[in-house]
């Protein structure tokens, strides 16, 4: 069965949350999407810092509202400092999100990946061969791209949630966000999010910004990838391709509003 849609008054109150407190994310990302990430939290209210380097990592990740761990082009050195950056976010209980891109079929990554989930994040954002993976069941995948679909992984986002007590979101033509016992869907958006590249890791980084906010977690979770899902729609119809999506889901985020929203 499908779960419900996430109710429009709620995501109205994240983005409100999100708006007044612009939170601070540290964001230790893939090379590919850098600066769309930083672009996307700026556009949507929020503030992202890139610091990878190990000890600065652990430095900052206390002072930020929220932490990133994208795993896109890991690297030994990098592996390292995001663990250190974990232990430090979750000393100072600051809520840190694992996005386990292309997770599976590369072994570095996916040891990685379970040395991770086992550091207790607060959400797992993921399209669907990846979270089918991070979950231990049979997956397609094609490099970083999803071959299965979303909601033949809610099953496995649900398993997850309960394994490692993290919100697991798992995204696609409908994304589905559960805490192992209740979940929320989120539709729209378009196939053309598929076509540039970053939507998803930049959503993991909205992801980790409303991870930052009171409330259910659950509920801001399903909000961001509201936010995302929402903006994307907009951005579709206001562009031709790929080219002029981007600008036009940069604006669609910077002019989100409640009562859009609602
Ligand atoms: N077929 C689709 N239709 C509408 N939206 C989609 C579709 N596929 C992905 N999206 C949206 O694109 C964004 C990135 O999701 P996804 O492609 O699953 O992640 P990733 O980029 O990590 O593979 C999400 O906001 C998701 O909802
Ligand atoms: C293409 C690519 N290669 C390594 S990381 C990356 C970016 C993946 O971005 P997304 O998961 O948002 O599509
Ligand atoms: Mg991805």
């Amino acid at each position: 069965m499908q779960p419900d849609l996430l109710p429009g008054h709620r995501a109205v109150l994240s983005l409100q949350q999100l708006r007044n407190i612009s939170p601070l994310v540290h964001c230790m990302t893939n090379d590919v999407v850098q600066s769309f990430t930083a672009n996307v939290l700026l556009a949507i209210g929020a503030a992202p810092a890139m610091v990878i380097e190990a000890q600065e990592a652990a430095q900052f990740s206390p002072v930020a509202h929220a932490l990133l761990v994208n795993i896109g082009t890991l690297t030994a050195d990098r592996r390292d400092a995001m663990l250190a950056a974990i232990h430090a976010a979750n000393e100072s209980a600051t809520p840190w999100v694992l996005d386990p891109v292309a997770v599976g079929g590369l072994t570095f990554r996916t040891q990685f990946a379970h040395q991770a989930l086992a550091l207790k994040p607060a959400a797992i954002r993921g399209n669907a061969s990846e979270i089918l993976a991070l979950a231990g069941e049979h997956s397609g995948g094609r490099g970083v791209d999803s071959t299965d679909d979303a909601f033949s992984a809610l099953p496995a986002a649900q398993a997850l949630a309960r394994l490692t007590g993290a919100i697991v979101a798992v995204t696609g033509e409908r994304d589905y966000i559960t805490d192992g016992e209740n979940s929320w869907s989120v539709s729209g958006g378009g196939i053309l999010m598929t076509r540039v590249v970053g939507t998803g890791c930049a959503l993991s980084a909205v992801v980790a910004a409303c991870c930052s906010l009171p409330g259910s977690r659950l509920d801001n979770v399903a909000a961001a990838c509201q936010f995302m899902k929402f903006a994307g729609q907009q951005a579709i119809s206001a562009s031709c391709g790929p080219g002029s999506f981007i600008p036009a889901f940069l604006d669609a985020l910077y002019g989100l509003n409640g009562e859009a929203l609602a």
